[in-house]
C-alpha cells in the first residue's frame, strides 16, 4: 500500500491581516489594556463573552496576571436560581439517554433581573480601570467597550465531557454519562450559544481561541470576519477528527496516517461543519473556529441562496467515514421519518443517509431492508427478547442482505432498516442529522465503556417502513447509476440519492479536466479514486487548491464555474470524485 497522503491538519491562510494576531496571555492583555486605554472613560467594560466549555478560569487568571483589572466579575454569578432552570429546561431534556427536544429559546431566559443588578452595581462600586466581565451570557450583564468573544469547537468541547473537566453549564454533572452531556449540549446549551453568536459577530472587538490550553491565540473581530468571508469565496476543508468506537477498525489508521490507539477507529468526521473545526492561518498564528461561523456569516454565499432559503443557516449535508475493515457490524438500526423526526425531537429534517463504499472485503456484506412476508410484531417480539439478553437476534431471518463491493453506493431513505458490516469503508454522504440513530439491536456486545449501547425499539417500531419490498430495495437503493454525460477523458454519473432524499450526488471519473459549476449550490466532494487532484478557477477567483485521497472538501455556491484534473502522482491516470448537492 502507498504510504497515506492524507492532510489531517488542513490550514486556510487568511491574507490581508498579518499583524492582527496575538498569542499567549501576556501580548493579548497588553493589547486589550492598549484597547481600553483608547476610549476616554474612567472605567472601561471588558467584557469575554464565552461558549459554554470555555475555561473561564483560565482566562480570567491569565488577563488579570497582565492586565490588572480593577475587578472580574462572572456572569455566572447572575443565573436564575437552580430550581427554576432545571423547571424551564427539563422538559426539553428529557430522561432519555440519547434523545431531548430542540431548544427553541434564548439565554436571556437563565439570566436573572435582580442579579444582573447587583453585578451592574459591582461594576459602578468598582476603582476606575479595567472592569472584566467573564462567561456565557457575559454580553447580556452590561453593555460592553470591548468585546471579546471566546469560541470553542463542538469536538473540542467533547474532549472536555469525555475527559470529566467539564460537565453542562451550570450543572453539576462532570462524572455523567457522555450521552447525556452530549445530549444537553446538542440540543440545548449549543441552540442557545449559537444564537446569541450570530448577533454578535459584526459586534465582537477580537477573537479569542483558547482550544490548546494556556496557549491562546487572539485576532481581531474583523479579522475573523475576514477570514470567514475568504472562506466562503473558496474551497476550503475542515479539520477531521477520529474517533474509536466498539465497531471500528484499521482502514484509516492506515490511509489517514493515524496514530496507533489500543482502540479502533470508527468514525471520522470531516464533513460536518457543525461539528468540525477550520485552521485560519494568519500570518503564522492558526487561530481554530468552528466551521460553522462560515456558514452563520456569510450564509448566502457559502450555501447559495437557494440553499439558504430552504434550510438556513446550516449545512444540510455531512460526510463522514465508518471504518469496519478487520472491525465488526454497526448497529442494525433504522432512522425517524421527517414528520417522526420534528415532532418528537423538534428537528426540521431527517437523518437521511447513504453509504457510499470506498473499500469492501470481498465477501462484505450490507443489511437494508426487511425481507418479504416479515411480520412486524414478531420481529419486534424477537427484538424486544433480545433486548432483553434473552436471545440474540435471528437478523438473517427478518433483515434482507446484499453483497457489496468498492464503488457501490447504498442508498438509506429513513425508515430503512440497515447496518454496515465487518469488513466495508463506507464514506456516508447523508443528510446533517447524525444522533438520530434508532437502535434495533446490537449483537449482543457493549459499548467501549463496557455499558450496553442505547438500543430504541419502541421509536425504532413506529419509523420501520414495512412496504418496501426486497424488489423496492433492489430497484430503488442498490447502486442507482446512471451515465449523465462524457467528453474527452472524463465520465459523469449520477449515483444517488434516492428521490425521498434531498441530496444529489455525481461520480466522475477522468483523466483531464473536468468542468464543474456550483449553479448556485455548495457542492462537497470526495476524491474517491486516485492520489491527489487539483481544483481551479477558470477565472483565476480563487487559487489552485490540492486534494489527496479520501479527503473531503467544500466548494461554496458563490465559487460559480471551476475545474478539477488529476495532479502530482495523479497525472495523466484516471481518478475520480463523488459530488454531493441540494436537488
Ligand atoms: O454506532 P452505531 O449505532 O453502530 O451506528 C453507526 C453509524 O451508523 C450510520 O448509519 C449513521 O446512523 C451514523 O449516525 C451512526 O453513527
Amino acid at each position: 500500500m502507498s504510504t497515506s497522503n492524507y492532510n489531517k491538519f488542513p490550514e486556510i491562510c487568511i491574507h490581508r491581516n498579518e499583524g492582527q494576531a496575538w498569542q499567549g496571555y501576556e501580548r493579548i492583555a497588553r493589547e486589550l489594556a492598549e484597547a481600553a486605554s483608547r476610549s476616554d472613560k474612567k472605567k472601561r467594560i471588558l467584557t469575554v463573552e464565552c461558549y459554554p466549555s470555555v475555561r473561564e478560569t483560565e482566562i480570567a487568571a491569565g488577563l488579570s496576571a497582565h492586565l490588572r483589572p480593577s475587578v472580574v466579575l462572572f456572569a455566572k454569578d447572575a443565573v436564575i436560581d437552580s430550581g427554576l432552570f432545571e423547571e424551564k429546561v427539563g422538559k426539553y431534556l428529557t430522561d432519555d439517554r440519547v434523545f431531548g427536544y430542540m431548544y427553541p429559546h434564548r439565554l436571556e431566559d437563565f439570566y436573572d433581573a435582580g442579579k444582573i443588578e447587583r453585578l451592574r452595581r459591582s461594576i459602578e462600586e468598582a476603582a476606575d480601570g479595567v472592569v472584566v466581565i467573564i462567561g456565557f451570557g457575559a454580553s447580556l450583564v452590561a453593555e460592553p467597550d470591548l468585546l471579546v468573544y471566546a469560541d470553542l469547537a463542538r469536538w473540542e468541547i467533547q474532549q472536555r465531557y469525555r475527559s470529566k473537566e467539564f460537565g453542562n453549564w451550570m450543572t453539576d454533572n462532570r462524572e455523567e454519562d457522555i450521552l447525556k452531556k452530549y445530549k444537553r449540549g446538542f440540543f440545548f446549551e449549543w441552540r442557545m450559544a449559537d444564537r446569541l453568536k450570530r448577533g454578535l459577530f459584526e459586534r465582537i472587538d477580537y477573537y479569542l481561541d483558547t482550544h490548546i490550553q494556556d496557549a491562546p491565540n487572539m485576532i481581531t473581530g474583523a479579522a475573523l470576519l475576514e477570514g470567514l468571508d475568504q472562506v466562503a469565496r473558496r474551497p476550503f476543508r475542515l479539520v477531521p477528527y477520529f474517533d474509536p468506537g466498539v465497531w471500528g477498525g484499521t482502514w484509516m489508521e492506515k490511509v489517514c496516517d493515524l496514530p496507533q490507539s489500543d482502540k479502533n477507529y470508527a468514525w471520522s468526521f470531516d464533513g460536518v461543519p457543525e461539528e468540525n473545526s477550520l485552521y485560519l492561518t494568519y500570518g503564522g498564528v492558526r487561530i481554530e473556529t468552528p466551521a460553522v461561523n462560515a456558514i452563520f456569516y456569510r450564509p448566502k454565499e457559502l450555501l447559495g441562496e437557494y440553499v439558504y432559503a430552504r434550510f438556513g443557516a446550516e449545512f444540510p449535508i455531512r460526510f463522514d467515514f465508518l471504518d469496519t475493515m478487520e472491525g465488526g457490524n454497526l448497529s442494525l438500526q433504522v432512522h425517524p421519518m421527517s414528520e417522526y423526526i420534528r415532532e418528537h425531537f423538534g428537528m426540521s429534517y431527517t437523518q437521511d443517509e447513504s453509504y457510499y463504499f470506498l473499500d469492501a472485503v470481498p465477501d462484505a456484506i450490507v443489511y437494508l431492508g426487511v425481507k418479504d412476508g416479515v411480520d412486524p410484531e414478531e420481529m419486534f417480539e424477537q427484538l424486544e427478547r433480545a433486548e432483553k439478553g434473552e436471545i440474540s437476534f435471528p437478523s438473517e431471518r427478518f433483515v434482507q442482505t446484499y453483497p457489496v463491493k468498492k464503488h457501490d453506493h447504498v442508498l438509506i431513505p429513513s425508515g430503512t432498516v440497515h447496518c454496515s458490516t465487518t469488513g466495508s469503508m463506507v464514506l456516508e454522504i447523508s443528510a446533517t442529522p447524525y444522533i438520530f440513530t434508532f437502535k434495533l439491536w446490537d449483537w449482543d456486545r457493549v459499548g467501549l465503556d463496557g455499558k450496553p449501547r442505547p438500543v430504541h425499539l419502541r421509536h425504532g417500531k413506529a419509523n420501520v417502513q414495512w412496504d418496501r419490498s426486497e424488489e423496492w430495495v433492489r430497484k430503488n437503493l442498490l447502486n442507482r447509476v446512471e451515465k449523465i454525460a462524457e467528453g474527452d477523458g472524463w465520465v459523469e454519473e449520477r449515483t444517488g440519492l434516492h428521490e425521498f432524499e434531498f441530496i444529489e450526488t455525481r461520480r466522475h471519473w477522468f483523466d483531464s479536466p473536468v468542468q464543474h459549476d456550483t449553479q448556485g449550490k455548495v457542492n462537497m466532494l470526495n476524491l474517491i479514486e486516485g492520489r491527489e487532484a487539483i481544483v481551479e478557477s477558470p477565472a483565476g477567483a480563487f487559487e489552485p487548491f490540492v486534494v489527496h485521497y479520501a479527503e473531503t472538501f467544500i466548494i461554496p455556491a458563490s465559487v460559480g464555474p471551476y475545474t478539477i484534473r488529476p495532479y502530482g502522482e495523479s497525472e495523466g491516470r484516471r481518478i475520480a470524485t463523488i459530488k454531493a448537492f441540494i436537488k
